[in-house]
């Protein structure tokens, strides 16, 4: 199943962190490229032509976060979006970073 099939599942601890090989595992299922800060966060950055465009790309991305039940952290700036994401409740990578990644890639940008 691809990962904009599927859906985040509530974590409030209690799994482990993805790391390493697998990592790479997920992220070249990723339809763009998301950084990899320390084995710990994605990050990616979005260009728009202005802040109102900006908006509305983070308001998207906002909606998806609410249907899944998982959020990223949004860095709001005029003509661009930073978005960051990880899973608080255990302090790095899980499936559901990777599966919010998938569903941000398909929003038009
Ligand atoms: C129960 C519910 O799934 C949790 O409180 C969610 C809410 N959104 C979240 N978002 C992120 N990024 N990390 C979390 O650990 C997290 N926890």
């Amino acid at each position: 199943m691809s990962l904009t099939e599927m859906k985040c599942v509530p974590c409030e601890g209690g799994v482990p962190t993805i790391k390493g090989r697998q990592i790479e595992n997920y992220t070249c299922q990723l339809k763009s490229k998301w950084q990899v800060v320390d084995e710990k966060m994605l990050r990616r950055e979005f260009s728009f032509e202005n802040f109102k465009a900006a908006m509305g790309f983070a308001n998207k991305v906002g909606d998806i976060a609410e249907e899944e039940g998982h959020h990223p952290d949004l860095h709001i700036f005029y003509g661009k979006v930073v978005v960051e994401l990880w899973t608080h409740a255990i302090d790095g990578l899980s499936e559901n970073d990777f599966i919010v990644a998938a569903k941000i890639d398909d929003v038009p940008s």
